[in-house]
């Protein structure tokens, strides 16, 4: 299986399930691992044929935007539904982290992997 990723895609989104977190905007971090088949956009060399990790990152920049949850499942849920719905990817594995919400630890997150 061929995969495109994303690694460290970092978005500012409001999130938390506490009063105070959803006043702000925090940094949420994305690492993303799509299936995707290489070789027939290389074939081509057309971008039309190719998983558009430039659009994939202006989608979610924008679901984030307009999108708050309490819960970080939420978010990584409502993501890979949208890679799945609007981009045709059969299998995902999506890395969501939330930087600082926890004392002691860089990071605490989910990941979830959807499809076959
Ligand atoms: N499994 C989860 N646990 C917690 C979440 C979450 O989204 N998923 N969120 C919080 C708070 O919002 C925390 O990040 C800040 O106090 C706690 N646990």
């Amino acid at each position: 299986m061929d995969i495109v990723y994303i690694r460290n895609l970092r978005l500012e989104t409001i999130i938390g399930i506490h009063d105070w977190e959803k006043q702000i905007p925090r940094p949420v971090i994305f690492q993303l691992e799509l299936a995707s088949d290489v070789a027939r956009a290389a074939a081509t060399d057309q971008i039309a044929d190719a998983l558009d990790y430039e659009a994939i990152t202006q989608r979610l920049r924008h679901v984030v935007s307009t999108h708050h949850f309490d819960l970080i499942e939420s978010l990584a849920e409502h993501c890979a539904g949208i890679l799945r719905d609007e981009f045709g990817v059969r299998w995902l594995r999506l890395s969501l982290s939330k930087p600082g919400a926890v004392g002691d630890a860089v990071d605490v997150g989910v990941v979830i992997e959807r499809g076959g």
